[in-house]
């Protein structure tokens, strides 16, 4: 039987980011892909998030973040407010910090919402990763389309933690095909770990409207890291400043790219939506 048999978890979301948290800090079991797939398959999410024993003096826990098909990413915006909602009330602090594979992550209280440091973003091409040299990122030679008349071209590149291409449109974002045109966009050759893919619609210098298709989860109501590529992006290319709101479908995050240390702050709100026990059976074909 799976160590995650009859294991309590709460189901949340970060403005609409479906978001499972299952703590683990008791120790003594490994989430496995198949077991995160298995876990999709009865309790949906975009990303569940995964806390171990600290593994460092001063951090909180250990944390994994798993995609809806089993692949683990660097970060996530959205899902560390959940976490930082379920571990604040019991550490009597405003303050925690997380470890992930590759970073250290700070989530605090703002009033009813939190914000998250998502650390400095990256931009040379080998951090995206691309599978080509491009001097700026700003704006990378990609077409999307037919190659007379594109629909989409020239996409920002920003590593948050994980791979974002932003892509600026002119018009509506939710005028385009983007369950068809993420996943081809995901799997390009270009992006040798895959991309999150988002179109953006620059409003004024102080807000941006996105919609995001995600890396191994798909179309999803929010992505924090995506929102925090997209505030960088635009404010490299003097689009807006380095505050913006960004309205994703399921709500609106504020991306502050603080100047004095080069740090991506994210802040929004988090919903618990029930809590539960994974069923026994759930696991039964995930070895
Ligand atoms: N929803 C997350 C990001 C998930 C990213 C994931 N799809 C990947 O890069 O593999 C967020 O709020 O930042």
């Amino acid at each position: 039987m799976s160590g995650l048999a009859n294991r309590p978890y709460l189901k949340m979301n970060g403005i609409g980011n479906e978001i499972v948290v299952l703590d683990l800090r008791d120790g003594g079991h490994e989430v496995t892909p198949a077991e995160a797939r298995a876990i999709a398959a009865h309790e949906p999410f975009d990303q569940l998030m995964v806390l171990y024993p600290p593994r460092q003096a001063g951090t909180d826990a250990f944390m994994r973040i798993f995609n809806t098909d089993g692949s683990q990413s660097g970060a996530c915006g959205n899902g560390t407010r959940c976490v930082a909602w379920h571990l604040m009330p019991a550490h009597g602090r405003d303050t925690i910090v997380l470890q992930t594979p590759t970073s250290l992550v700070e989530a605090r209280r703002a009033g009813e919402a939190f914000t998250v440091d998502m650390g400095p973003p990256r931009f040379l091409w080998q951090e995206i990763p691309i599978s080509r040299p491009a001097e700026d990122t700003r704006a990378v030679d990609f077409r999307y389309g037919p190659a007379e008349a594109p629909l989409l071209e020239r996409p920002s590149l920003v590593n948050m933690g994980n791979p974002h291409a932003v892509f600026w449109v002119p018009d509506d974002p939710y005028g385009y095909d983007l369950a068809t045109i993420g996943p081809s966009i995901e799997h390009d050759p270009l992006f040798p770990e895959r991309v999150n893919v988002s179109l953006a619609e620059v409003r004024d210098a102080g807000h941006i409207v996105l919609r995001v298709w995600e890396r191994g989860a798909g179309m999803t109501r929010a992505c924090g890291s995506a929102a925090c590529a997209t505030g960088v992006a635009a404010a490299r290319l003097g689009l807006t400043a380095r505050r913006t709101r960004i309205s994703l479908p399921g709500g609106d995050l504020l991306i502050d790219w603080r100047e004095s240390d080069d740090h991506v702050l994210m802040t929004g709100a988090v919903e618990l939506e029930h809590a539960g026990r994974f069923a026994p059976s759930w696991f039964a074909d995930a070895a």
